[in-house]
């Protein structure tokens, strides 16, 4: 059973089409990053989803649930980090937590909780005085309140600085190891990569691409550029090697010595061995992957791309 099914989802603000026919499956126990660009309809997807929010049109399913219908039974289960934090000037840390225990019936310590954000020397202070990256790990902190089966994150980062966006990471992984399903959101590629299994790309209320991060690097055309520094280059060697199956384009950059710069959906090693078979001598060669800025951009800009699932 997946842990979040959405079909069809429809959502309409007066003349603003937010969600367009959206429909995805996030599995029990993966890591699911939800991707897109300022406006693409990631906070509504995740307000219906909480019902939050009612659809046009379509439905969700939630652990099994409608989440329309269930979703008392559904929060009780879910841990939440909403878009925007909102803590109680008048409360302190510990009293939002107390707060959160109270309303899921858990029994886990706040001490506990706030350490485990990083919080910890702030548990009588009231959030009125914290930061926003000290507001955002209390929200956190809140949300894992219960062990909850489901985990949704609407960026969580925003506002951390680099220390807390790697806390929040290894906090993540941690969640999902203890069998948690992860579902967040983000406009920033990067912050997907490292723990995401798969990543789903939203783009004016579609899902353009559904697929593991590293199966978007190799649907984006030349995944891989591919640099061979050799002695020298002729007509011949640099056709055979624009002939090969696996590249998209290659050219010669420099001349003391040319260095050929290929991009490379599959085996590099076909290049170098094809110019080895001409009789060039290979010097040095590096590969860089297309970067996720390029994949990200790739799939949110310009004319839309092929609809690339899994
Ligand atoms: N309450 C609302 N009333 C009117 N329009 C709305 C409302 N909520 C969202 N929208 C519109 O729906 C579209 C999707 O917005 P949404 O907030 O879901 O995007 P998002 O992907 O979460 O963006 P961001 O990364 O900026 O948070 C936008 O065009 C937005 O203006």
């Amino acid at each position: 059973m997946p842990a979040i099914t959405v079909d069809n989802l429809t959502k309409s603000f007066g003349q603003t089409l937010a969600l367009d026919d959206l429909s995805f499956r996030v599995k029990e126990g993966e890591v699911f990053g939800f991707l897109g660009p300022n406006g693409a309809g990631k906070s509504t997807t995740i307000n219906i989803v909480l019902d939050f929010a009612r659809p046009t049109d379509g439905s969700v399913s939630v652990l099994g649930m409608d989440a329309q219908r269930n979703s008392r039974d559904i929060r009780q289960r879910t841990g939440v980090l909403p878009e925007g934090v909102k803590t109680y000037d008048r409360l302190t840390a510990r009293q939002h937590l107390e707060f959160a225990i109270n309303s899921k019936n858990a029994n886990d310590e706040p001490e506990a909780l706030l350490e485990r954000v990083g919080l910890e020397d702030a548990i009588d202070r009231k959030a009125g005085g914290f930061s926003k990256g000290m507001s955002q790990r209390l929200m956190l902190a809140m949300a894992l309140v219960g062990k909850p089966d489901l985990l949704i994150l609407d960026e969580p980062s925003t506002g951390l600085d680099p220390n807390g966006a790697r806390e929040m990471r290894d906090l993540v992984r941690e969640e999902n190891e203890r069998g948690a399903t992860v579902f967040f959101s983000s406009h920033i590629m990067e912050q997907v990569e490292e723990v995401c299994d798969r990543v789903g790309i939203l783009r004016d209320g579609e899902m353009v691409a559904v697929d593991s991060v590293e199966g978007l690097r190799d649907s984006v055309s030349g995944g891989t550029s591919l640099r061979v520094t050799v002695d020298r280059i002729d007509d011949a060697a640099l056709q055979a090697v624009r002939s090969l199956q696996d590249v998209t384009r290659a050219t010669v950059k420099g001349e003391d010595p040319p260095t050929i710069v290929a991009s490379v959906n599959g085996s590099k090693t076909a290049v170098l061995s094809t110019l080895e078979d001409h009789g060039i001598e290979i010097q040095d060669f590096q590969t860089t992957e297309s970067s996720l800025e390029d994949v990200f951009r790739s799939y949110t800009t310009g004319t839309r791309p092929e609809v690339h699932a899994q």
